[in-house]
This record gives structure tokens, C-alpha cells and sequence, in this order.
């Protein structure tokens, strides 16, 4: 038998069939489109999300010749924090996706926070007051699309995270349900209970019919039914990054893995109670098994990881393709002093500074081509350690952290890894499944579904392909991270 895996991310929708032993048996992936109606604004089209996920779903099975028959569970992962309204009775969306990356509420989370409430935010969610959240992107749509506010107060409008939507559309609108780790993305749920926050709800004005059934990430929530009658259960639904984290068998407190997608997510398992950041870094549910037993994570999010070589390739067109940043950035022993700060859309963790700006430093007429594609990729491992420090002062790891276990697109680049375990001084281990958040949902439903029964099985599946150990020696290490902590300084509320 076989699960399918549903990964619907910021710029792709993907399935992947694994089989029992977490191996790959077919993969159909399908990009879509990118709306930025203004500058730091950026949308999905829900009606794409889920049409494109649907397409690679039946894709997949006819590319592997699998038939439903052999198809024991779907499990599904997203991109978090995107915020859909739909009507509960056409199963319309009221307006396009409002996307993680979207800055449009940073004004929303200026007043909340002029008004001292971020100290309660983080208590009871475990997240910062950052329009990256859902929370105000949901409060933006009632407050300015027209006729929201009166289908809410009526009961007919819908709000969902990625999940929801899929598994509604999935389920033929019988099931509106998100799991703990995309609620806890909201904003609006209590990390301690586990439930609904009504002082959250109210604060932000938004009224709790529009609002999910809150379920475990393994078990099943429904069914969707194939072509030909066959009834599939959908059993495990996470968000990507705590999916990733699962998928690395970070199941002991301390574990950490970082993947590298269009953003920079850094996880720590940390036990089976939340420990609260000294050091703005987020708290959030890892994961509930159908026991109930929940694992908790610390979280550092970058928001600009892969997709800065998406910018030397797109707008600088400096490289044709992102695997060619390896081999410019090696024809050079270094940067030669230049220093990328991709702040782009502001910085995330630990900084969490929406008006930021991206910055270039430390140019001569000696700076080439390969040193400004070399620094990109470098200042994807600098955001890292910031993260890492952060973590370190938290508590995690002690000084130096065992290992860090990394996945995602940008993690098949060997410069990229080799770097960031010198410039941690902490060994690099890369697994070799990289597609490791769709393995994560896929053991969340096998899980759920008697696929796998214990963690201790599914630990035993992972297996490394490469690990970097760090050689760069510590003054040097120092010597870089100071000059990169000052380019920091400087694209500092740039905005403004
Ligand atoms: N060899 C590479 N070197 C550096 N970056 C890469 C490489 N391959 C892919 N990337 C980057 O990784 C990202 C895609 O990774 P992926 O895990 O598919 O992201 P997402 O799930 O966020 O869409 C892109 O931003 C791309 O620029
Ligand atoms: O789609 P990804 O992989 O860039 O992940 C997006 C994150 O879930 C945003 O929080």
C-alpha cells in the first residue's frame, strides 16, 4: 500500500506517492501564478491552489501506474498562515488568498502594538504582532472586501489556512477542519489549550462561526472520493515546516532542522511542553499525534532564503538557473568583503522588522559577479545562525548545537551547506530524501491509518546522504558573522 503525500507550497503544488518504507514511488509537481497587486502585497488565487493540487493528485497516480486501490491515505501539507475566505454554501472564495509574505496589515499591527498588546499575543499564541500571521489578514478582508462582514455575522463565510481549503474542496464541502499546527499559525489560537482563543477573536474583531474544527495532525478527518467510487481517507495534516520536522525524525527534544525553500525555517523539538522565547523566536505546537500526545516547537522564520537566488536569477539575471550559483560562487576563496542582506520584504526572526529593506555592502571596483552571487548564497547561512543564536541563548543546545538537519530546494547546494557548517561550527546533515515535508505528512497519515505504528519505526527510516563538518576556523568564523551582523544593522527600518 501506498500514501499520497499533498504539498502545496508558495509557488508549487506537488504529490508525491511513498511507499512503506519512505521511499519515493512518483512525484508531479505544478507551478502557479504569483499576484502582487502592490508592492509588498502578494495573493494567490484559491480556485489555482486547489485545481493545480487536484491535477497533480490524479497526475501522480497515472505517472506511477498506482491505482487507488493501492492508496491506503492522503496526508496534506501547506504553506501556512495563507488566509482564504470562502462561502459556506457556493464554496466561492470572498477574494484572493492573502499570502504569508503579504505586508499589507503592518499598519493593523503597529496600532496593537502602540496599544501594549503584543505582550498578551505572545503569551496566549506563541507568535509576535507581524502581519505574516493570519490573524489580521482575515480582520483586513472582513474589514475591506465588500458584503464579508454580513455573510460572517449571517453564517455563511468560511476561513481557512491551505489545509482547510484543501480538505474542504477535497471532501466535497463536508468537512471544514485544520489541524493544530496551521491554527496555531492564526493568531487566534491558544497554544497552551490547544483551542480557539475567544479574547484573540475579539481583539481582532473576527467571529468564531467563520472558524475550522480544530483536529490532530495524524487520524483520519475525512474522505475524498476517486473517480471510479474508490473512498481514500485523508489521515495527517501539518503545516510544511512542522511536517518537515517530522519527516527528519527530529522527535527528541534538541533535534533541529532547517529548510531551505523560498523562505528559511529553523525548528527545534523541544519537548512535550511550550517553552516561550526570551528571544523573539516563535513557540508552536510540532505536532498531536491521534494519542494527543503534542510535541512543541521553537521556530525562527527568514523570509527570504531560496528566493534571493530566484532574484540574481529573475532580476539581476545573473545566473540561468539556481543550481549554477554553486559553481560561480566557487570560482572565488571568498565574497572579497561583500556582504548581501536580502531583506526584501522586511526581516523575520529574531529581528522581526516589517520595514527593513534588502542592502548590498562592502563594494569595489574589485567586486565581480561571482563575489554578489556568493554573498547571496551566504547570507542564507548568516540568517541561519542568527536564528541559531537566538536559539542558543534560549537555552537549546547548550553552546553549540549537536547538528542541524536540512532539507529543501536550496539544500542540494553543497557550497550552501559546506558554509553554513562553518560559519555555525556545527555539523550539516542532509538526508537522503530531501522531499522531507511531504514525507512528514505522508507518516502523519500512515500513522494515522496503521500504516506505521510507532515513532521509533519511523525514525529508523531516516537516512543521511551527506554531512558537512564544519573546518573554517573560529576567528574567521567571528571575523565574517561581525561584518554580516553590521550590514544588518544598517538596512534597519530602511522604510521608514
Ligand atoms: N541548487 C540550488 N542552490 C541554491 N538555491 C536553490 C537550488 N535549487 C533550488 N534553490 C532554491 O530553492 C527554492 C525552491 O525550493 P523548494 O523547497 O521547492 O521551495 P518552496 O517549497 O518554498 O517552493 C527556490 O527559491 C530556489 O531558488
Ligand atoms: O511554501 P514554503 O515551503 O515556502 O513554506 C512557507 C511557510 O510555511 C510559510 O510560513
Amino acid at each position: 500500500m501506498y500514501i499520497i503525500a499533498l504539498d502545496q507550497g508558495t509557488t508549487s503544488s506537488r504529490a508525491i506517492i511513498f511507499d512503506e518504507r519512505g521511499g519515493i514511488r512518483g512525484m508531479v509537481q505544478k507551478e502557479f501564478n504569483q499576484i502582487y497587486p502592490k508592492p509588498g502585497w502578494v495573493e494567490h488565487d484559491p480556485r489555482e491552489i486547489w485545481n493545480s493540487q487536484e491535477e497533480v493528485m490524479h497526475g501522480v497516480l497515472r505517472n506511477s501506474g498506482i491505482t487507488p486501490d493501492q492508496v491506503q491515505a492522503i496526508g496534506i501539507t501547506n504553506q501556512r498562515e495563507t488566509t482564504i475566505l470562502w462561502n459556506r454554501e457556493t464554496g466561492e472564495p470572498i477574494h484572493n488568498a492573502i499570502v504569508w509574505q503579504c505586508r499589507r496589515t503592518a499598519e493593523i499591527c503597529k496600532k496593537l502594538r502602540d496599544a501594549g498588546h503584543e505582550e498578551t499575543v505572545m503569551k496566549k499564541t506563541g507568535l509576535l504582532l507581524d502581519p505574516y500571521f493570519s490573524g489580521t489578514k482575515i480582520k483586513w478582508m472582513l474589514d475591506n472586501v465588500s458584503g464579508a462582514r454580513e455573510l460572517a455575522d449571517a453564517g455563511k463565510l468560511a476561513f481557512g489556512t491551505v489545509d482547510s481549503w484543501l480538505l474542504w474542496n477535497l471532501t466535497g464541502g463536508e468537512v471544514h477542519a485544520t489541524d493544530v499546527t496551521n491554527a496555531a499559525r492564526t493568531m487566534l489560537f491558544n497554544i497552551h489549550t490547544l483551542e480557539w482563543d475567544r479574547d484573540m477573536l475579539e481583539l481582532l474583531n473576527i467571529p468564531e462561526s467563520l472558524l475550522p474544527e480544530i483536529v490532530p495532525s495524524s487520524g483520519t478527518v475525512g474522505h475524498t472520493v476517486f473517480p471510479g467510487g474508490k473512498k481514500i481517507p485523508i489521515a495527517g495534516i501539518a503545516g510544511d515546516q512542522h511536517a518537515a520536522l517530522f519527516g527528519q525524525a527530529c522527535f527528541t527534544p534538541g533535534m533541529l532542522k532547517n529548510t531551505y525553500g523560498t523562505g528559511c525555517f529553523l525548528l527545534a523539538n523541544t519537548g512535550p511542553e511550550p517553552i516561550s522565547s526570551k528571544n523573539r523566536l516563535l513557540t508552536t505546537p510540532g505536532w498531536e499525534l491521534a494519542s494527543h500526545d503534542t510535541a512543541y516547537a521553537m521556530e525562527g522564520s527568514i523570509f527570504i532564503g531560496g528566493a534571493a537566488i530566484q532574484w540574481l536569477r529573475d532580476s539581476l539575471k545573473l545566473i540561468a538557473n539556481a543550481a549554477e550559483s554553486e559553481q560561480f560562487a566557487t570560482q572565488e576563496k571568498d565574497s572579497n568583503g561583500v556582504y548581501v542582506v536580502p531583506a526584501f520584504v522586511g526581516l523575520g526572526a529574531p529581528y522581526w522588522d516589517s520595514y527593513a529593506r534588502g542592502g548590498m555592502f562592502g563594494l569595489t571596483a574589485g567586486s565581480n559577479r561571482n563575489h554578489i552571487i556568493r554573498a547571496t548564497l551566504e547570507s542564507i547561512a548568516y540568517q541561519s545562525r542568527d536564528v541559531v543564536e537566538a536559539m542558543i541563548k534560549d537555552g537549546l543546545g547548550e553552546d553549540r548545537m549537536k547538528a542541524i538537519r536540512v532539507d529543501g530546494g536550496a539544500s542540494a547546494n553543497n557550497f550552501l551547506m559546506q558554509f553554513q557548517a562553518d560559519i555555525l561550527g556545527t555539523p550539516v546533515e542532509r538526508p537522503k530524501v530531501s522531499e522531507t515535508t511531504a514525507l512528514g505528512a505522508a507518516y502523519l497519515a500512515g500513522l494515522g491509518t496503521g500504516m506505521w505504528d510507532s515513532l521509533s519505526q519511523i525514525e529508523k527510516i531516516w537516512q543521511i546522504d551527506r554531512r558537512f563538518e564544519p573546518r573554517m576556523n573560529a576567528d574567521r568564523r567571528e571575523e565574517l558573522y561581525a561584518g554580516w551582523q553590521e550590514a544588518v544593522t544598517r538596512v534597519r527600518g530602511w522604510e521608514k
